[in-house]
């Protein structure tokens, strides 16, 4: 009888670094069904090395949902999703992805330092404690009890935590809800500078529905509702997206009938009355503009572009059709 052995060829070598040329994350056609409920409608998107970006949305729009499936916290019930161009169970393993949840994850007896220090045991190779701790923003309250720490502490301390693998993609769940305005402005700070320093190229995506937090420290926003991307691009693109200015004036003693009546001008998407302010979105504003202040007695007018409030409603407001489904 032959005595001959198969060679099994020793598996590849855990690859250090991500393809440089792989998306930071790359999710195609991804779906989340619960039951009856579909969280997670067929998502496609793709961000590259670097970006900053803002999954922002109303409540149960689908955001950690998806979050959960980046991670390898949930598999998707269709779809597909590349986290550095592996699976996300294979990042999480390689520490090319890590994630700042909203809550969990904490002692509050130890110390700031030893919390660090014990979850980098559970690495077999990280970054210098020291590093990541001041670059959390935690050096200065490294001896405090965690019970102790504010909640924008404890989420900088999460935050270091989350650097210790040095990951390229960093994901933040909603990360400073219920923090206030010091803490919140603290905690960004710190995620700013540090994906801000030369070569890093780390990728951050933060789940929010605050949408100062999306204009003022992404690059990019991904606007999602019912689990569907609405809208995708800068702050200013996607206030863009909803074309049209605000129109706003004072017209006394105007009639309900009266102010309707504008509805019938070109452009004219929306008016209301409230006391003697007319408000009207249009596309037109100097149409509107010039009818109001030779047509009627209005007066004080004023014309706004339309913030990105305004198209945070615009786009994930149910229409009419909708609420009857
Ligand atoms: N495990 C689950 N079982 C059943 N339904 C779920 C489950 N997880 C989420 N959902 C539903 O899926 C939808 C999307 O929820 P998800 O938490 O992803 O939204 P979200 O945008 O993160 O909202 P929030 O900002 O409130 O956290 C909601 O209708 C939610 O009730």
């Amino acid at each position: 009888m032959s005595t001959a052995t198969t060679r099994v060829p020793a598996p590849p070598a855990p690859a250090r670094h991500p393809d440089p040329g792989a998306p930071a994350l790359l999710l195609r056609g991804l779906t989340q069904r619960f039951g009856s409920v579909t969280a997670v409608d067929g998502i496609d998107l793709e961000v590259a090395p670097g970006e900053v970006v803002a999954f922002l949305g109303p409540n149960g729009a689908g955001k950690t949902s998806t979050l959960d499936v980046v991670l390898g916290l949930a598999q998707p019930t269709s779809g597909t999703v590349e986290v550095c161009g592996t699976t996300p169970r294979d990042a999480v393993d390689r520490g090319w992805i890590s994630a700042v949840m909203q809550t969990g994850g904490l002692l509050k007896d130890l110390t700031v330092a030893e919390t660090v220090e014990l979850t980098a045991s559970l690495f077999s190779s990280h970054q210098p404690l020291d590093a990541v701790m001041e670059r959390a923003g935690v050096s200065g309250i490294a001896g405090r009890r965690v019970g102790k720490c504010s909640g924008g502490e404890q989420q900088r301390l999460r935050f270091a935590m989350a650097l210790l693998p040095d990951p390229r993609l960093l994901v933040l769940d909603e990360p400073t809800t219920g923090m206030d305005v010091e803490g919140r402005r603290a905690f960004w700070k710190a995620i700013r500078d540090d994906a801000q320093r030369p070569h890093r190229g780390r990728t951050v995506i933060f789940a929010t529905h605050y949408l100062e937090e999306a204009d003022t420290y992404a690059d990019r926003v991904v606007l999602v509702s019912r689990g569907r991307v609405v809208a995708d691009g800068t702050a200013a693109q996607v206030r863009a997206m909803s074309s049209g200015r605000t129109v706003r004036a004072t017209w006394p003693g105007a009639t309900p009938a009266e102010v309707d009546r504008l509805g019938l001008l070109g452009g004219v998407e929306s008016v209301s009355l409230v006391g003697s302010t007319v408000t009207a979105h249009t596309t037109d504003s100097d149409a509107l503009a010039r009818h109001l202040l030779s047509a009627t007695p209005c007066r004080d007018l004023e014309v706004t572009a339309r913030g990105l409030e305004d198209t945070f409603l615009a786009l994930t407001q149910p229409t009419n059709a909708q609420e009857q489904r």
